[in-house]
């Protein structure tokens, strides 16, 4: 990974948790290098100054190449758009860490979001005294945007065991880019994520952190959404529509279980039970339907405080 930067911007002071304002941050056409954005956002406490230059690091072809394809898998850049993402790959830092380094402290005020390039990085959180090992963050995993959206502290202590090199993005790009479509879904999936019984033991940081993630997918009745004996890999919500449930046990003509419906949710059988990791019914859209749905990582990541309530659920399926 080689750069070097074009120019340093300072790291704002904005903080609260923020509401969109009239304005809305836009991504701009050009380069960084070449164009100022001159958007206000105005925030509960403070204002944004999006005219403020981006920074952009310089990097070689295939550095760009291989964050920009990083940016496209990863969860958190879902719902940006093809400019956003060009936009935050020419803005992101390199930043190298010695082994037994300490990237992030909990407790702390956030700074940078990072994408991990090599090595690993070990998430540990402090509860209650006790301090457990939660998570190990693998090349293509971003970590660190919990405290700079929603201007809370460090969730987690992150450590990385071998050393490691990331990407790195300054906390206001990140705010500027994100803010829009972030904030706009996280007000909008709110309602619906507050209408789902399973995450009421959530704390209202968890909640906003799973509207952040979530993303959407609609389907023509008929679709079948989860085939049994398929690998799962991502957890659905249903906003609108029904869905049938179907098995086929022994090989036998498959029989309906059971019908969904608004804010019902499936697929976490093949995410969250290791032996059986592959779909074990089929569900099919019987009308159109409108789905939120996490991928497998976040799904892990930010429901693993519910695993009990969905173990349970789990074990009056069988
Ligand atoms: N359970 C978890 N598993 C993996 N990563 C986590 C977990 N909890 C927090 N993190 C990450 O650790 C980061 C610590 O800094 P932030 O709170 O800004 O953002 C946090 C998330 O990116």
């Amino acid at each position: 990974m080689s750069s070097s930067p074009q120019s340093a911007s300072p790291l704002p002071h904005d903080d609260d948790d923020h509401d969109v304002g009239e304005e809305m941050p836009r991504m701009p056409s050009k380069p960084y290098s070449t164009q100022r954005r001159r958007n206000v956002v105005s925030t509960a406490s403070t204002t944004i100054d999006m005219s403020k230059p981006i920074p952009v690091f310089q990097k070689s072809d295939s550095d760009y190449k291989s964050l920009r394809e990083t940016l496209d898998k990863n969860y958190l850049f879902a719902t940006l758009d093809n400019s956003q993402k060009d936009a935050i790959a020419k803005t992101m830092e390199p930043k190298e860490f010695q082994k037994d380094a300490v990237l992030i402290k909990q407790g702390d005020e956030g700074d940078f979001f990072y994408i991990l390039v090599e090595g690993e990085c070990d998430v540990h959180i402090t509860k209650d005294g006790n301090t457990i090992k939660v998570a190990t963050l693998r090349p293509g995993d971003g970590f660190g945007e919990i405290a700079l959206m929603h201007n809370c502290p460090r969730t987690a202590t992150i450590i990385t065991p071998s050393g490691c090199k990331t990407w790195a993005l300054d906390r206001n790009t990140y705010k500027q880019v994100m803010m829009t479509t972030v904030l706009t879904k996280r007000k909008r999936f709110q309602d619906m994520i507050s209408k789902v019984p399973l995450f009421d033991k959530l704390t209202s940081l968890e909640r906003h952190t799973v509207c952040d993630a979530l993303q959407e997918l609609s389907v023509s009745a008929g679709h079948v959404v989860v085939k049994q004996g398929d690998k799962g890999d991502t957890f659905y919500i249903i906003e609108n529509g029904e869905v049938e449930i179907t098995k086929s046990v022994d090989g036998a003509p498959a029989q309906k279980i059971g019908t969904l419906t608004a804010p019902q949710y499936f697929g976490e059988i093949a995410l969250y039970d290791a032996e059986e990791s592959k779909r074990q019914a089929t569900c099919t859209a019987i009308t159109d339907c409108h789905f939120l749905t996490l991928p497998q990582k976040a799904f892990h990541r930010l429901l693993g405080p519910l695993k009990k309530d969905m173990e349970k659920r789990i074990s009056e399926y069988k």
